[in-house]
């Protein structure tokens, strides 16, 4: 089991108040992403989750037992840092192995759980080397290797990608991903990165200045965003937001449109517009426009883009794409 509640959580540093007031349901088994800009506060709510950090107020229900005055070590949850925390003198083996060694588990039994571990992990030809040894793919597997023989009931993971390559960052999501297919265990990933967001979530949790703007799947994020600071955060270019008459003649204060909701024409549109930067990535092209009415904007066109420099083009939103926001950034429907 690991259904996660959080009622109420509160927590300050001194006069600063992190997190306001946080709640939260967490269904057992789920992929769960905490993202937001830096110091959010996301890192801090994983710790209180962990017990790491004390909650100021609130619970943390862990299936149905509050557990916001337990011992991290008292709450079943695992925990995978950024920075590994491997022990560098001992072997792969026994650093998989270390937290069962101090629960006084038997040698049979530690020796069956770091082998199971190792080979979903692909670290079996690697048991005997120190991490010094290893890549920071390898490490990072090993410190999900020391999550996964203690079988908790959550996999809690801070930024753990973040250290990596951008080549051996897309492969280890996609090594997360697949653990969370085979494992179906509850898991909570913190990132500052939506990409990750989107790829690996079941359910996503945006925060900012720790508050929850919106809570939801990925796609419904990107489809209905509840404000323009979730519509500006979800979705890579960000959205482009259009005010004037534009907007007033949509019965909204702004619109938001997504880089890949614009159609561009060289012959007519809504949109006059010089473009600045093509980016030609070969499936895509992403153009950096300057609009005299609306000033810099994003479009992400397909298919075979000639375009460069000075060009003139038109930009004309795609209708049932367009998000409508109010004067206090809220979407209205
Ligand atoms: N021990 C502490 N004492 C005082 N302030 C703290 C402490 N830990 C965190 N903070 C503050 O709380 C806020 C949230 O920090 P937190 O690390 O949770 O943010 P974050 O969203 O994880 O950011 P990042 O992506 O940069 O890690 C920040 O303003 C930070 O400076």
């Amino acid at each position: 089991m690991g259904a996660i509640r959080l009622e109420k959580v509160k927590k300050t540093f001194g006069t600063l108040d992190v997190i306001p007031g946080v709640d939260l349901d967490i269904n057992d088994g789920e992929f769960v992403v905490f993202v937001g800009p830096s110091g959010c506060g996301k890192s801090t709510l994983l710790r209180l989750i962990a017990g790491l950090e004390d909650v100021t107020d609130g619970k943390i229900m862990i299936d149905g037992i509050d557990v916001a005055n337990e011992a991290p070590a008292k709450r079943g949850l695992s925990m995978v840092f950024q920075s590994y925390a491997l022990y560098p003198h001992m072997t792969v083996f026994n650093n998989i192995a270390f937290g069962l060694k101090m629960a006084g588990e038997s040698k049979e039994v530690i020796n069956e759980k770091v082998q199971s571990a190792a080979k979903i992990l692909n670290l079996t030809d690697y048991l005997e080397r120190r991490p010094g040894a290893l890549s920071g793919g390898q490490r990072q597997r090993v410190a999900i290797g020391r999550a996964i023989v203690r079988n908790p009931a959550a996999f809690l993971f801070d930024e753990p990608l973040s250290n990596l390559d951008a080549a051996l960052r897309v492969n280890m999501r996609l090594e997360i991903t697949g653990l969370h297919q085979d494992l179906k265990t509850t898991m909570i990933y913190v990132t500052h990165d939506q990409v990750e967001a989107m790829t690996m979530a079941d359910k996503i949790v945006v925060l900012q200045a720790g508050r929850v703007e919106q809570v939801g799947k990925p796609m419904d994020l990107y489809s209905k965003p509840a404000n323009k600071f979730v519509a500006g955060f979800i979705g890579s270019p960000k959205m482009n937001f259009l005010g004037g008459e534009l907007a007033a003649k949509h019965g909204c204060h702004e619109i938001g449109v997504r880089p890949e909701h614009l159609v561009v024409s060289t012959e007519s549109g809504v949109i006059p517009a010089t473009v600045k930067i093509a980016e030609h990535l070969g499936a895509e092209t992403y153009l950096h426009v300057q609009s005299d009415e609306f000033g810099a904007m994003t479009v992400r066109a397909t298919g075979e883009m000639p375009l460069s420099g000075n060009d003139k083009i038109f930009l004309t939103p795609e209708q049932d794409r367009i998000h409508r926001f109010d004067a206090h950034g809220l979407a209205l429907g």
